[in-house]
C-alpha cells in the first residue's frame, strides 16, 4: 500500500472538552465527558449518552464542538431541543446552557483541557483535496477506514466528496484490484433495486428475459459503494440486512442462498438516525452501516480550502494560464470564500466551468450575513415569540458586556448603568455567573 501521508503531529485539530450533566429528568446525575468532538443523546443504546428516559427519541440530538464552538443539533426528535427554554433545530451553546429534551434536561459545560482529533499530514487524499483542518481530521479516518474490511458509512450534503472519498479507500485498501461497484439506490426505482442489488433469475418477473448478476456479486473479493442508502425502501431493507449480516444473497425469483464477500461502503445527504426516528429506515441496519461514521464537510464551512480547490479544478479543466489568473485574483477568491455553495465542491466546478466557457464569472449566492435579524416564528403566540427574543438579546447582551470588561461585574454594572447586585441575579438567569455578588 504506498501511503503518502500519516497522522500530523503538528498540535491542529485540538477540539475543547465538555461535559453534560443530567440535571433533570429520570436519568438525573448522571455526568458524561467528552472523548472526541461529539455526543449523540437519545434513549437507544447506540448513543454516546443513553438517556433512559420515555419522552427522550432513540436518537434524539448531536452535540458537535469545533474551532466555531459547540452546537446542538436536533435529530427530528419526537418532543423536539430546546436550549434554555427556546425550541431549537439547531443553536450554539456556552457554558450553562440548559439543554431539554423530553423532561429530561443537560447542563453543557466547557473543559478547560482539549481531546485531540488525529490529522492527514498532507492537504490531499486520493483525488479529494483540502487543506483545512476539518477535512485533514476526514482524510485521517478515511486512511484508517481503507486499512480495515470495516462497513463504512459517509455523511454529507451533495457534492462534498462522498462518491470519491469511497472511492478512496477502496483504491487505499487489501481490495483495491478488485471489482468496485456502485449502485445508486436514489436513482433506481424501487422493485427495480432488489435485482440491481441481489441479481434475478430468467422469467423472475415480467420482463426477465435473462438472468441478471446482481452488484454484490459483481462486487464479488472487491467493494459494493450503496450511495443515498438512505432512500432504500423500508420493504428491502430487510434484505439488506440480512446480505450485511450473513454475507449471502439470494437472487429474485431463486431460493438459493450466495455467499459473497464485499466490503460496504455507503453514503447519504440524510442524517439517518432522523430516519430511524421518523420510521424510514430500520435501526438494526443503521448500525450494521454505520459501523464508522465518517462526515465529509459542507464547504461553506472550510473556505480556506477553496484556493486549492480551484488549482485542483483550474488543471483538470485545462483552463489556460491566462484564465488562472483572472479567477486567482484577489477579489474574485474573497468572493468565491464568501459563497454559500449549497452544491459543495460540485458546484464550485460547475461555476468554474462556466468561467471558462463565458469569460465572466457567474453569479454565486452569499452566505446569509452572521448579523441577519433571526427569522421570525409566527406560528407561537406573540407574548412567547417577544421573550424569546429578549431572552436571546439578554444572554448575547450580557456575554458581550463581560467580555468588553474582562467579566468584571463591578465595571460591567457601572457600564451598564445597572445595579451590581441585579447585574449578578440576571447573569445567574442566563447561566453566566453566581448567582450572589461574592462582595455581598
Ligand atoms: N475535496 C475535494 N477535492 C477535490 N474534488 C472534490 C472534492 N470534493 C468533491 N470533489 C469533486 O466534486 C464533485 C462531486 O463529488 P462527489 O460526487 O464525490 O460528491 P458526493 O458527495 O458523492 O455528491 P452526491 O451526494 O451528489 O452524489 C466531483 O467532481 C469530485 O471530484
Amino acid at each position: 500500500m504506498t501511503h503518502t501521508g500519516s497522522p500530523a503531529d503538528d498540535g491542529a485539530g485540538a477540539v475543547r472538552r465538555f461535559r453534560l450533566e443530567l440535571v433533570e429528568g429520570p436519568a438525573r446525575g448522571v455526568v458524561w465527558d467528552s472523548s472526541a468532538d461529539r455526543c449523540s443523546l437519545g434513549s437507544d443504546e447506540g448513543n454516546d449518552l443513553v438517556v433512559a428516559d420515555p419522552t427522550v427519541s432513540r436518537f434524539h440530538c448531536e452535540i458537535r464542538i469545533d474551532e466555531a464552538g459547540a452546537r446542538v443539533r436536533d435529530l427530528k426528535s419526537r418532543n423536539g431541543t430546546a436550549v434554555d427554554g427556546v425550541s431549537v433545530v439547531e443553536a450554539f451553546l456556552r457554558t450553562g446552557s440548559l439543554i431539554r429534551v423530553g423532561k429530561t434536561v443537560a447542563r453543557f459545560e466547557f473543559g478547560t483541557e482539549h481531546n485531540r482529533l488525529p490529522l492527514w499530514d498532507e492537504a490531499r487524499f486520493g483525488a479529494l483535496s483540502g487543506a483545512s483542518a476539518a477535512m485533514r481530521g476526514v482524510f485521517a479516518l478515511l486512511a484508517r477506514a481503507a486499512e480495515r474490511d470495516v462497513t463504512v458509512l459517509l455523511e454529507g450534503e451533495t457534492g462534498t466528496g462522498k462518491s470519491q472519498a469511497a472511492r478512496s479507500i477502496h483504491e487505499r485498501g487489501a481490495r483495491r484490484e478488485k471489482p468496485f461497484v456502485v449502485v445508486d439506490c436514489g436513482a433506481i426505482h424501487g422493485n427495480l433495486i432488489e435485482s440491481e442489488l441481489f441479481g434475478h433469475a430468467k422469467g423472475a418477473f415480467t420482463g426477465a428475459a435473462e438472468q441478471r448478476v446482481g452488484a454484490f456479486e459483481e462486487a464479488s473479493g472487491g467493494t459494493i459503494f450503496l450511495d443515498e442508502i438512505g432512500e432504500l425502501p423500508l420493504d428491502l431493507q430487510p434484505k439488506l440486512l440480512r446480505a450485511l449480516e450473513a454475507r449471502e444473497i439470494r437472487r429474485v425469483g431463486t431460493n438459493t442462498a450466495r455467499t459473497v464477500d464485499v466490503r460496504v461502503i455507503a453514503a447519504t445527504h440524510r442524517d439517518l438516525r432522523s430516519e430511524v426516528n421518523a420510521g424510514r429506515f430500520r435501526a438494526d441496519l443503521y448500525f450494521r452501516i454505520a459501523v464508522v461514521r465518517i462526515p465529509m464537510p459542507p464547504l461553506r464551512q472550510r473556505p480556506e480550502d477553496i484556493p486549492a480547490l480551484l488549482d485542483d479544478l483550474l488543471a483538470a479543466l485545462h483552463a489556460t494560464p491566462e484564465e488562472a489568473a483572472a479567477l486567482r485574483e484577489p477579489k474574485v477568491i474573497t468572493r468565491l470564500k464568501r459563497a454559500a455553495w449549497p452544491g459543495n465542491v460540485r458546484e464550485l466546478r460547475n461555476y468554474v466551468e462556466q468561467y471558462l466557457v463565458f469569460r465572466a464569472p457567474p453569479p454565486v449566492s452569499e452566505l446569509a450575513p452572521v448579523n441577519a435579524p433571526p427569522p421570525v416564528d409566527a406560528s407561537v403566540p406573540y407574548a412567547e415569540a417577544r421573550d424569546r427574543v429578549l431572552a436571546d438579546f439578554e444572554r448575547r447582551y450580557f456575554e458581550a458586556l463581560l467580555r468588553a470588561h474582562d467579566g468584571k461585574v463591578s465595571r460591567a454594572a457601572a457600564a451598564a448603568g445597572l445595579d451590581r447586585r441585579y447585574l449578578y441575579r440576571l447573569l445567574h438567569r442566563h447561566g453566566l455567573g453566581p448567582e450572589r455578588d461574592p462582595e455581598g
